[in-house]
């Protein structure tokens, strides 16, 4: 019996399913995801994406782990708590390829001393890993949102805030902070989004350490 090949739409799916679990397991050997914490996405096209279930260890998913969620249908079940501030987010912005969620150390200390509004960033030369910077004097804007346990309401204030224009033009970062929660990143792929993830972890704890030295 020969066996039926795949579709071209079955293949993206099984890949990006893939992208799923890689990007849970990469975040968890960093120590990024504790206790389950965090949950990534990626598009399988322009009207579906896979999603984290809610609540499984994020270092060690299986495809079961990962739902195929369709954007104009309502949440599956066990979906992630966190899936309306993803789907919000390939909705607005068709080039959004991942989305990448994380409890990070930098991301989520920093939070709070930033507290809600937004956080300049400005003087490092590894901001040039993000998207449209081409020099250290350039500054970048990521938004810091107070965390809400109603992420469809947060999902409307994220919204807003993005198509906002920034003070002085600054860029706005691939990303954006909930208050003493964590980061969320994005990309046009898993890899860029994976890449804008390490750049804003590590910018965050570059900030804070020069912060415990300056006024
Ligand atoms: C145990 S962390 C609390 C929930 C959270 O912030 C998170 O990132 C994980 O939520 P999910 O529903 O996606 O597992
Ligand atoms: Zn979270």
């Amino acid at each position: 019996m020969s066996a039926v090949p795949l579709t071209a739409e079955q293949n993206r799916e099984t890949a990006a399913v893939a992208e799923v679990i890689a990007a849970g397991r990469a975040a968890a050997l960093r120590h990024w995801v504790p206790a389950t914490s965090g949950n990534f996405s990626v598009r399988i096209n322009a009207d579906r994406v896979a999603i984290t279930r809610s609540g499984v260890d994020k270092g060690a998913l299986t495809s079961a782990d990962i739902l195929i969620q369709p954007l104009d249908a309502p949440l599956l079940p066990r979906s992630s708590a966190e899936a309306p501030l993803h789907l919000a987010l390939y909705r607005r912005d068709p080039s959004i390829g991942a989305i990448f969620h994380v409890h990070a150390p930098g991301s989520t200390v920093l939070s709070r001393v930033a507290g809600p509004g937004g956080l300049r960033l400005t003087g490092w030369e590894l901001q040039k890993a993000l998207p449209g910077i081409t020099s250290h004097e350039q500054a970048i804007e990521v938004p810091v949102f107070a965390n809400d346990q109603d992420t469809d309401r947060l999902a409307g204030l994220v919204e807003a805030r993005l198509a906002a224009p920034t003070a002085d033009g600054a860029l706005l970062a691939p990303g954006y902070l909930l208050a003493g929660h964590g980061l969320y990143a994005w990309g046009t792929s898993p890899k860029e989004a994976a890449r804008h993830l390490e750049a804003l972890e590590t910018l965050f704890e570059f900030e804070l350490s020069y912060r415990r030295f300056t006024p």
